[in-house]
């Protein structure tokens, strides 16, 4: 996200469009079952589980912007391509606020059984591919929060000042939330899941409206998308918006 973007409404933009990426990274992985073994110590993986494992491996040469943070930063090699000037953009320690701890183990304890089946096919490769995928664009949506505080603070540095300055965290929790945004977010998520969830066929669906599904033949049940972003998406972002703001004064 370059200077010329740095407003509310571009900000909120790429919190849109990462909600599809979310949806349909969801729908994915829904395909297989929960596959629990892949998330166990495994020994072929050092100790580690092949979640782990993999993200590991898959992290390597990547990650060079505020919003993309990596899970496993303690072992990470250098970048392998030349970054760009996005920095300037955000204060220089964004890259330091990472919520990837929480958002790691809301995806593998809560969100992973109200998703998936019950039930091991033995497609653990293909499973934490999938994983990683979901965590990679959770991750991403909720460290764009970086963003969201960096606009609101210099659209209202005035207000935000005092309260930085204060470390006041409720205040400035209040201060940054919109209850009538999250309302439409959680709504939003909601009917993306209802709509990129369907079997789309050719034949005429009697008495079914326009051809949308019923919740229970979606891929993803839409209400697991509102409860998501209501119980963890959106106050991880929020936590990410106030440990920006705590230390924008710097
Ligand atoms: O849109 C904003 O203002 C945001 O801060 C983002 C967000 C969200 O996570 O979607 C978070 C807090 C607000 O209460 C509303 C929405």
């Amino acid at each position: 996200m370059g200077e010329q973007q740095l407003s509310l409404a571009a900000v909120r933009d790429a919190l849109v469009r990462e909600e599809d990426s979310i949806v349909f990274a969801l729908i994915e992985r829904a395909r297989l079952p929960r596959n629990s073994p892949a998330y166990a110590p495994a020994a072929a993986a050092g100790g580690r589980s092949l979640a782990e494992f993999f993200f590991r491996e898959a992290e390597a040469g990547h990650y060079q912007k505020p919003e993309d943070v990596p899970f496993f930063p303690q072992d990470l090699p250098s970048p392998v391509f030349p970054t760009t000037g996005y920095t300037k953009v955000l204060h220089s320690f964004a890259s330091a606020v990472s919520m990837n701890d929480a958002i790691w183990k809301m995806y593998f304890n809560e969100l992973i059984p109200l998703f998936t089946v019950d039930g091991d096919d033995g497609n653990y490769a293909e499973t934490v591919a999938l994983d990683f995928a979901c965590l990679k664009a959770l991750s991403r949506r909720v460290h764009i929060g970086k963003y969201v505080a960096e606009v609101k603070f210099k659209d209202a540095p005035q207000d935000y000042s005092p309260l930085i300055r204060a470390k006041d965290t409720s205040a400035l929790m209040n201060l940054l939330t919109f209850k009538a945004v999250e309302e439409k977010v959680k709504k939003r998520v909601e009917k993306k899941a209802r709509i990129f969830g369907q079997n789309v066929t050719l034949e005429e669906n009697a008495g079914k409206h326009e051809g949308i599904s019923g919740d229970s033949e979606c891929k993803v049940n839409p209400e697991v998308l509102s409860k998501l972003y209501d119980q963890w998406v959106m106050p991880l972002t929020k936590d990410v918006e106030v440990e920006y703001l705590l230390r924008r004064l710097d």
